[in-house]
């Protein structure tokens, strides 16, 4: 079958406008490779409980997937035939019946750092409040600078730049991808090296869901796959995989690409900062997924047990 404005493609998403800005990227990309006007999608946006619920912080809600499920759900009723989500969100495993093999080109990979007072953390003064809503971000920056305070900061990316304009905080993080994808200014954040504060896996990755059995969405979903992106996911979410690892433990890696060799950076922190475990790893890109595979069983034993 071919999609047509008689038979849309359903494309899902959650309503933030960062999940709305990734889903008509996908939706343009679609129509370009497909040569399908616009009336040939139609993007529906889907409430999850991860943004139902914004007085708690994500990991006291606990449970897997809390901004897929319904989404996922959607999908498997056939309400929606593809989802477009953030990969860095989405678990290592998905459920029965779905698949992701199809990632976008790749955005910015790096954090941003935002503050009306200071360009970045080593400026900040002794005991400064930072808000962040990640485990990464806040051990990897309790590690750099013990006396800062960390505050919960949840919602979306407006809601957090409200909040750090309000005082509540004296700098936060922000992917530079998100930013970059809602073309806020270049001045916004200022982009911190990975070298500095390595980014969570698949940070700046979109990855689109579909049916496993829909062959027409894979069809039209193969034509769009950035096989780069894709390769250096294979070596990160490997990582994280051989970890347990969620978007719920203080993981972050990176993987590079040089001609046919792929070279993949990994860090686990302690949650209160005061440990970081890194290690580094180069191999061909075939191989990508036994690398970010074997750094996790490089890292373990030197982890212990208890270490997150
Ligand atoms: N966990 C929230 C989330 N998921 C994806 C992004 C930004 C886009 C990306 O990293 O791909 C963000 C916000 C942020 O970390 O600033």
């Amino acid at each position: 079958m071919t999609y047509s404005s008689d038979t849309p493609m359903n494309i899902g998403t959650r309503g933030s406008p960062l999940a709305l800005a990734q889903a008509y990227e996908t939706r343009d990309r679609l129509m370009a490779a497909l040569n399908l006007p616009e009336t040939a999608f139609k993007v529906h946006t889907i409430k999850t409980t991860g943004d139902r619920v914004q007085d708690r912080p994500l990991s006291e809600i606990g449970g897997k997937g809390l901004f897929t499920k319904e989404i996922e759900e959607a999908m498997l009723s056939g309400a929606i035939d593809i989802a477009v989500h953030s990969m860095k969100d989405m678990p290592v495993d998905l459920p029965d019946g779905l698949v992701i093999d199809c990632i976008l080109p790749r955005e910015d990979v790096r954090d941003g750092f935002l503050s009306p007072s200071v360009t970045g953390i080593a400026e900040l003064p002794q005991g400064a409040v930072v808000g962040t809503s990640s485990l990464r971000r806040r051990a990897q920056l309790q590690h750099r600078r013990p006396d800062l305070q960390v505050v919960e900061f949840r919602g979306n990316v407006q809601t957090r730049l409200r909040k750090l304009s309000e005082g509540v905080a004296q700098a936060t993080f922000l992917a530079m991808a998100g930013l970059k994808r809602l073309d806020m200014p270049a001045d916004t954040a200022t982009p911190i090296s990975p070298d500095d504060m390595l980014p969570a896996i698949a940070q700046g990755a979109i990855g689109i869901e579909r049916r496993k059995g829909d062959e027409a969405a894979a069809a039209a979903l193969a034509l769009i796959n950035d096989t780069d992106t894709q390769t250096r996911l294979f070596a990160e979410r490997a990582l994280l995989r051989g970890l347990d690892g969620s978007c719920q433990t203080p993981i972050a890696g990176l993987a590079l690409l040089d001609g046919d060799r792929i070279k993949l950076r990994g860090e686990v922190l302690r949650p209160d900062g005061s440990e970081s475990l890194t290690d580094t790893q180069s191999g061909a890109r075939s191989d990508a997924a036994e690398i970010g595979a074997e750094m996790a069983a490089r890292l373990r034993p030197r982890m212990g047990s208890n270490f997150f």
